[in-house]
């Protein structure tokens, strides 16, 4: 069989660094032949998984990146916007896999996430599809915890409420987050220190070197974080709904195959995304409507089954604080499930907890995950 050419743009980034120690982890650079590319050091050292490649490539030259079977890149909506549809129109029919907003809409693009939605996927590339494009973060999470219930067709509908994490700002973000938070430490480091001082003392001093941080430590978030929340993510769209809000149900019904193009009512999903000071998983409070009253352990017993990295926690307050904070799910793909419990408006309303690892289920790993699919049908 031929070698694979598969082009990496945006490796060196958050998401992009992150899908490279997946790729190592999993041997994808066995099955494949990399070719690195920069938008900014052409001509420099390929990274050390390079093999006949070694030179980076200019992510901006279409000749270069028009060699590639398979191209994946984390190098974000700009470059998308900048390089895809002339790709495209230069007659380029290779696999884009894509970790950008951008083109997910479109129709003749697919939103990622095979645990959930392998049967849209395949349809797709029974099709031809060629564009693969990773989802929202907080929607991909939501789904690998919950995805059970929605294929089981028992949402009539589902609100979330978010607790999202610096890192979905990247990186310039979760520096800034923890430069505030030291900061502030810093204000009250005194007062702290003495058991004796009034903890309104340091309550009011806290409050004001928050109001007074100084331009460069809100430049990424415009107001400060640590200590606070931000309620509102990406762009105003002009009717009360934040950009993040709208992708929750717009992503979760592409991705599930269903509503407007599919031929099926969406399920309506709306919520509000709120910032908080986690580093780099998201949370998410959900409340479900069911169609009918499931018995509370036949809906842990789907979720459980629904595949290998979901984990129902009990709802119990120890094994909550143990398993189901961001602490406890950083860097690892597991997606534990917890404070599952019927709500007290009635039989039918089902709520939930879930917390995800944004840059791994939330961003790298269902690119990766897209790549095999594609090596396994070459
Ligand atoms: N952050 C997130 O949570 C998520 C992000 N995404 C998507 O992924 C895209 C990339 O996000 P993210 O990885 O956070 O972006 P980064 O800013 O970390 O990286 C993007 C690019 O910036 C360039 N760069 C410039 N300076 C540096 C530096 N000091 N270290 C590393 N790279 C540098 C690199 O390009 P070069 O090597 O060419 O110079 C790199 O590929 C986003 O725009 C978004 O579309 C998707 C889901 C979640
Ligand atoms: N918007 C997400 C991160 C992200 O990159 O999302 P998207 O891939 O939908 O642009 C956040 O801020 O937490």
């Amino acid at each position: 069989m031929a070698t694979t050419l598969v082009g990496l743009v945006g490796w060196r980034g958050m998401v992009g660094s992150v899908l490279m120690q997946r790729m190592r982890e999993e041997g994808d650079f066995d099955l494949i032949e990399p070719v690195f590319f920069s938008t900014s050091n052409a001509g420099g050292k390929a990274p050390a998984e390079a093999k006949s490649e070694t030179v980076l490539r200019d992510a901006h030259d279409l000749e270069q990146l028009r060699r590639c079977d398979i191209i994946i890149t984390a190098q974000g909506g700009d470059y998308t916007t900048a390089v895809f549809d002339k790709l495209r129109a230069s007659g380029w029919k290779g696999h884009w896999i894509d970790a950008a907003s951008t083109l997910r809409m479109r129709d003749d693009c697919v939103i990622i996430l095979d645990p959930v939605n392998r049967p849209v996927i395949d349809a797709a590339l029974d099709k031809g599809g060629t564009n693969w494009i990773g989802g929202n973060c907080t929607v991909s999470c939501m789904l690998m915890g919950v995805g059970a219930l929605f294929k089981a067709g028992l949402v009539e509908w589902m609100t979330s409420m978010t607790y999202q994490a610096a890192s979905g700002g990247g990186a310039q973000h979760m520096r800034e987050l923890l430069t505030q938070f030291g900061t502030l430490n810093a204000a009250v480091k005194p007062l702290l220190d003495d058991p004796a001082s009034a903890i309104l003392a340091i309550d009011r001093d806290v409050l004001t070197t928050q109001k007074e941080l100084d331009a460069a430590q809100t430049q990424h978030f415009g107001v400060p974080l640590a200590g606070s929340l931000i309620p509102w993510i990406d762009k105003d769209l002009g009717n009360g709904v934040s950009r993040e809000e709208w992708k929750g149900g717009a992503e979760t019904n592409k991705i599930l195959g269903q509503g407007a193009g599919f031929g099926s009512p969406a399920v309506p999903v709306d919520g509000f995304c709120v910032r908080i000071g986690a580093m780099r998983c998201h949370s998410q409070a959900l409340t479900f409507k069911l169609k009918k009253d499931v018995p509370l352990d036949e809906v842990e017993d789907m979720i459980a089954a629904d595949n290998a990295w979901v984990r129902v926690v009990p709802n119990e307050r120890e094994a909550t604080m143990q398993q189901l904070t961001p602490v406890a799910v950083t860097g690892t793909l597991q997606i534990p499930v917890g404070r599952l419990r019927k709500m007290g408006m009635g039989p039918e309303y089902l709520g939930a907890f879930t917390v995800g690892d944004q840059l791994l289920w939330g961003a790298a790993e269902p690119l990766r995950r897209m790549l095999r699919i594609l090596l396994e049908r070459r």
